[in-house]
């Protein structure tokens, strides 16, 4: 009892595992939830790091909130732990996947909100001077009717206005197929970095593949440098609007999360939402991936750990 307890795993990274855990609290019959993300401490550099960015994007709703971080010794190994908030929903690549077997289908609405749920989260990232650097499905979490960015281990401090450049070819910081032009040609890592991996990642809520064919990567680099991504056709003419400003491949002139969020397919996303959470509540159209007591649903605040 008032003890966390990793029940299961949830998935894995590069630094280690995910679980679910619980804490129960001997004078309560209520239990915290928490996704902890576990990595032997010799290798604890990257989550440390996330701790430290994650610390200082705390309040916006579209940005995965951070509990605190606490060592342990699991089967006898040293363990750093970082606790987030549990996404009862999984990942956006999940979803995408499960609508591509049928399973649902995100209209273009829904895919306007949630990209505006994106945006909002990376406005929020932007304004406190990080750039993401791996926006993607995989690093999106689902909550009930939010969408929210996570794990950044991989984000780079750029303060106002300005940006990293490593100066050197193909090397890019990100996920490849998600990473915009520059960063390959000058590894320039910008804000407008984000806007080009949050552009590859609507269209991929839209149609479920993505933007470039499946290809070597050295195929997919040549692509990313010298070709336009691959913009839907079966789509209306402002989604595929909000796509090529997405795409702009001057990073100077691509839109930022500001002028997106005035974008009409967002504003029209929204106004639709907001008349129909007047008229009902809405529910989460992805469902849930992992089916859990409903004990668990029921989180107390966050105690120090
Ligand atoms: N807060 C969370 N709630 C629920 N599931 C989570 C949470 N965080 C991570 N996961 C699950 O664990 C998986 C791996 O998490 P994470 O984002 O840390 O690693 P990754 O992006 O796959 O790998 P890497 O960090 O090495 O690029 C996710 O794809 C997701 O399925």
């Amino acid at each position: 009892m008032d003890q966390w307890m990793k029940l299961f795993v949830l998935g894995a990274g590069s630094y280690g595992q995910v679980y679910y855990a619980v804490k129960f609290h001997s004078s309560s019959i209520f239990a915290e939830v928490a996704a902890v993300k576990c990595s032997d401490i010799s290798r604890s550099s990257s989550l440390k790091l996330e701790a430290q960015i994650l610390t200082t994007l705390k309040g916006c709703p579209n940005v995965v909130q951070f509990f605190g971080a606490a060592l342990s010794v699991d089967n006898g190994i040293p363990t750093y732990n970082l606790f987030v908030e549990y996404a009862c929903g999984g990942s956006l690549h999940d979803l995408i996947i499960n609508s591509k077997k049928g399973m649902m289908k995100m209209s273009e609405l829904e895919v306007g909100f949630y990209t505006y749920q994106l945006l909002n989260g990376i406005l929020h990232v932007h304004k406190k001077g990080w750039v993401h650097c791996d926006i993607k499905p995989a690093n999106v979490l689902v909550f009930d009717n939010e969408l929210k960015l996570a794990d950044f281990g991989l984000s780079l401090r750029v303060g106002d206005g300005m940006a990293y450049m490593t100066g050197r070819a193909l090397s890019n910081r990100g996920t490849l197929p998600y990473a915009p032009p520059e960063s390959l040609t000058h590894g320039f890592h910008s804000k407008a970095y984000d806007i080009w991996s949050l552009g590859c990642t609507m269209a991929e809520m839209m149609t479920g593949h993505r933007v470039w064919i499946d290809c070597s990567t050295k195929d997919l680099q040549w692509m990313i440098m010298n070709e336009d991504p691959m913009i839907p056709t079966n789509i209306s003419e402002i989604a595929k609007d909000f796509l090529h400003k997405c795409f702009i491949r001057d990073p100077l002139g691509r839109w930022t999360s500001e002028q997106l969020l005035q974008h009409p397919f967002i504003q029209q996303a929204l106004c639709t939402a907001s008349m129909s959470l007047m008229s009902e509540t809405r529910v989460n159209p992805f469902g849930c991936r992992i089916p859990i007591p409903e004990k668990d649903f029921i989180s107390l605040p966050f105690e120090a750990v």
